[in-house]
């Protein structure tokens, strides 16, 4: 395998459109991003594309499915589990059940799904899933409030927790959202107080370290910050971060890209792979990864084949960045598209 890294099977990026369990997808509205509307037709011709291109499986080594995904079959009727298994991609399984207010907090939020999880993820591990995901998210112009921080943690520990006593390997994503005018001193220090909270937890949890897999953000400027930072700038500082909080045990860490440019994702993922760095640091992208190939596929199955190629050259992009060897020569201009926006809600 070329690479350790994940992609994000889901449909689309905002789950309110797409549903994220077999009884969640609400038929509309149309999504803003291509104007399809969602059906589970259309969702499934999207992951049909999304795991057929024949060689994926060089440069991803695990895709993160939502529920509905697990029990989906193609639009030829194959398992899209099989499919995965074919390319010698490992399938996963997002089994947090969302963000929601978290009251008392300066209106922040908190990950919910603790409930019935030993459950559903026995049942997940017999559908063929051998890894787990809980997202959730820390806001730096919200705070963060200590609640916000040690629920985020604790929520991480517990899920972690209880998806190693179920047989699967838990992805733990604290992410630490771009929105913000502060610089990147204050993402390091927030990041830093998140990671430290994060593993006391998980220790306390007697979560064992080798056995997970780290999602963490990238130390950056928030994105409304007028000093931007340089690919060298953004993993000088995340690599402060990983070396001064994750313990060497730990063996994988797959950054999401949170709004990047599928570019700056991919040059910052590559400055830090040239960075002296223990690790071999990877990624586990969903907008930096897919959103060329969404945009070039419109729901019109006459561009399957070409969104199919724009996977592709991300997947190849991001598994030479994660050995320090890309370069961005020859990239086309919308790959350098910001994605951030304010307020994004997946
Ligand atoms: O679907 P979730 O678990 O809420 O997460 C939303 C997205 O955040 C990610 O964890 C990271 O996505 P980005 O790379 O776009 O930031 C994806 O895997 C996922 O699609």
């Amino acid at each position: 395998m070329a690479s350790a890294t994940l992609l994000k099977s889901s449909f689309l990026p905002k789950k309110a459109e797409w549903g994220t369990t077999r009884q969640a997808a609400a038929p509309k509205p149309v999504t803003a991003s291509i104007g399809l509307e969602n059906t589970e037709a259309n969702r499934q011709a999207y992951r049909t594309l999304l795991v057929t291109p024949p060689g994926l499986g060089n440069y991803i080594s695990g895709a993160i499915l939502f529920e509905e995904t697990l029990y989906q079959s193609t639009v030829d009727g194959k398992k899209i589990v099989d499919i995965l298994v074919e390319q010698g991609i490992v399938p996963g399984i997002k089994v947090d059940k969302g963000l929601v207010p978290l009251v008392g907090s300066n209106d922040e939020s908190w990950c919910q799904g603790l409930d019935g999880l030993a459950s559903r993820e026995a049942a997940y591990y017999q559908q063929g899933a051998r890894f787990a995901k809980w997202r959730t998210v820390v806001s730096i112009p919200n705070g963060p409030s200590e609640l916000a921080v040690k629920e985020a943690a604790w929520g991480l520990a517990r899920y972690a927790a209880i998806s190693q006593d179920n047989g699967l390997v838990p992805i733990v994503e604290p992410e630490i959202m771009l929105d913000g005018e502060h610089g990147i001193e204050r993402t390091f220090e927030v990041a830093q107080k998140v990671w430290a909270e994060t593993f006391y937890y998980m220790a306390q949890n007697n979560v064992m370290f080798e056995g997970i897999l780290l999602k963490p953000s990238m130390v950056t400027p928030g994105a409304e910050c007028k000093d931007r930072a340089t690919p060298e700038e953004v993993a000088s500082y995340t690599l402060k971060l990983l070396q001064r909080r994750i313990p060497p045990s730990v063996p994988g860490i797959m950054f999401l890209s949170g709004g990047q440019s599928e570019v700056e994702a991919t040059l910052n993922l590559n400055a830090m792979n040239q960075a002296p760095n223990p690790w071999h640091v990877s990624f586990s992208y969903a907008r930096a990864l897919q959103n060329t190939c969404l945009k070039t596929w419109g729901g019109r199955p006459e561009n399957v084949a070409a969104a199919q190629e724009a996977l592709l050259l991300r997947a190849k992009a991001n598994s030479l960045a994660q050995l320090g060897k890309y370069t961005s020569d020859g990239e086309a201009a919308e790959a350098s598209e910001n994605m951030f926006v304010k307020n994004y809600s997946y």
